[in-house]
């Protein structure tokens, strides 16, 4: 064991030790030590010599481990066997039977149609999308494990560094997991289905499609694809449009008298652009009752799910053909289709609300590395309104009386969803199941496990959101709130001096009679 594999053995055993003249030196030991040590990993004597040396020392292990990031990297080399007999048939291989073996040790048990369905004010579910045409060509292998009714395991490979693979199985508990066989009519029924119901007692219910690109956001729903071509009957829109319908000629909701809207846009960069409307892009505003408008949203009045079905058509295809101009590709924008119940007294009053949200993919949160300025701004809106979106769900979650809406335009825009007893909300997390996914995989299920804890702790895995950052929106908001508090004064002033011109006004003319008569009186 030479010498400064020693030092930086003690070294990174005891980092307390480390002042700031010796750090060069600490360095440099460092690096001779990674390059001896990189040398003798490529020697299969050597290598079973640092072996037995970390199985004595196995805190020296999990040191060098750390230090060269070796056990975070899903392995890229062919495994032993492969090396020795030439027998692999994909790569990585010996994942693939691991994680093989220990799903034959799982008790598999879906969630069927005859689950019970439990109403929650905020429901969190989870859906693996089976490996695609391209994955299967490549031999991908699926890192994802659905073994029943809340359940979802992540099989993440390692690998130590003696090269030995293992797997580390990371178990998530939602309120319901569907794995790659759950039809859209399934997920429907557990997740949306509950929330067309609650919006006929009046409720402000919101649907959220969370993930990376590719996980299936846009196929949940906006309907599965025949090739290119989109069912938009069998998406969650489209079964939430059908299930109105049928409530609204339900006698129970009868007499009610209610009748039925559709908006349909989507939220890029910042910006609202409507769906409905060659994709017009419109203002948000509040007014001073804190309620916000989308001003010259197109709200189109519907008597059919059949209806709905032909917006949501127009509407996608408005998505899809924007994706060559401003903006550049709909895993960026978030979408928005709005089922609104007024009543159908002369002002139309609002009963109910059902917001369906196809968001930005999630990858985009991660990537800061880019220095193209659209593609940073992009990513920065993609954070902010996230992390905008978690904040308000908790806040909703723990009854909290600030709601931080004003936080980014999509929760802006959804400020109704977050405000009182009456709001309903579900989040679907979508992931994919390859194993080069792996890493966006976690990201979603993190996110999404948040809201089941009603927990936040943001510097604690999670990778997309720095503690400054955090700062700085909190701040951000709190400046927001000072200005909007400002700003309503200034709006009584004006009021007030409103007041006082139009009395003043209103006095003139009693004022110049009344001149008029003393001049009449002292004939000037
Ligand atoms: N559950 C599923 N079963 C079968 N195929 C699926 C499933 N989910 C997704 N797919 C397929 O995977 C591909 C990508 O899905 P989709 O477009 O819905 O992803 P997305 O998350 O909306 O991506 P983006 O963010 O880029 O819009 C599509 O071809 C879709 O048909």
């Amino acid at each position: 064991f030479p010498p400064s594999t020693l030092v930086f053995g003690l070294l990174v055993r005891h980092p307390g030790r480390i002042h700031s003249a010796t750090v060069k030196s600490v360095d440099t030991f460092k690096s001779t030590a990674m390059v001896e040590w990189q040398e003798r990993k490529m020697s299969r004597g050597k290598e079973i010599e640092i072996s037995e040396l970390c199985h004595l020392n196995p805190e020296l292990l999990d040191h060098v481990n750390a230090a060269t990031g070796a056990a975070e990297l899903p392995s890229a080399a062919p495994d032993k066997a492969s090396d020795n007999f030439g027998e692999s048939s994909r790569p990585n291989q010996k994942f693939y039977e691991m994680i093989q073996d220990f799903r034959e040790t799982l008790e598999i048990l879906p969630i069927t149609t005859s689950d019970p369905i439990e109403p929650h004010k905020i429901c969190v579910c989870v859906r693996k999308r089976p490996l695609n045409k391209q994955e299967c060509n490549k031999k991908e292998i699926d890192v994802v494990s659905v073994p029943g009714k809340g359940t979802l395991l992540v099989h993440e490979p390692k690998q130590k560094v003696d090269l030995t693979k293992y797997l580390e199985n990371q178990v998530f508990h939602f309120d319901y997991s569907f794995d790659e066989n759950a039809t859209n009519e399934l997920v429907y029924m557990f997740t949306a289905k509950p929330l067309v119901q609650s919006i006929f007692q009046g409720c402000m219910a919101t649907c959220f499609a969370y993930g990376q690109t590719g996980s299936g956001k846009t196929h949940t729903m906006g309907g599965d694809f025949t090739g290119k071509q989109q069912n938009s009957a069998r998406g969650i829109y489209a079964l939430a449009a059908q299930d109105v319908f049928t409530n609204l000629n339900h006698r129970r909701f009868a007499n009610q008298d209610l009748c039925v809207y559709v908006s349909f846009f989507e939220i890029y960069n910042g910006k609202v652009y409507d769906l409905l409307n060659k994709k017009a892009k419109l203002r948000v505003l509040e007014d001073d009752r804190q309620q916000v408008q989308v001003v010259g949203l197109e709200e189109v009045c519907v008597f059919s799910a059949e209806d709905v079905i032909k917006i949501i058509q127009t509407g996608s295809a408005c998505r899809t053909s924007g994706q060559t101009s401003a903006n550049a590709n709909s895993s960026r924008s978030h979408a928005i289709l709005q089922i609104v119940l007024r009543c159908n007294n002369r002002a139309a009053t609002l009963h109910g609300k059902f917001s369906l949200v196809d968001l930005a993919g999630n990858e985009r949160g991660t990537d800061v590395s880019s220095n193209d300025r659209s593609t940073l701004v992009e990513t920065s809106e993609i954070n902010r309104s996230l992390l905008a979106l978690k904040e308000c769900i908790r806040s909703l979650g723990k009854n909290s009386d600030h709601i931080p809406f004003r936080m980014s335009t999509l929760t802006k825009v959804l400020r109704d969803s977050f405000i009182g007893e009456k709001s309903r909300t579900c989040m679907i997390a979508m992931v994919s199941p390859g194993m080069a996914s792996c890493e966006y995989t976690m990201n979603t299920l993190r996110y999404a496990d948040r809201y089941r804890d009603g927990v936040s702790c943001p510097n604690n895995g999670d990778s997309s959101v720095d503690a400054s950052v955090l700062d700085i929106i909190s701040q951000v908001t709190e400046l927001e709130e000072k200005v909007y508090g400002q700003l309503k004064r200034a709006n009584e002033v004006v009021k007030e001096m409103d007041k006082i011109s139009y009395n003043i006004e209103e006095g003139l003319p009693e004022l110049v009679d009344y001149s008029r008569k003393l001049l009449g009186l002292y004939r000037i």
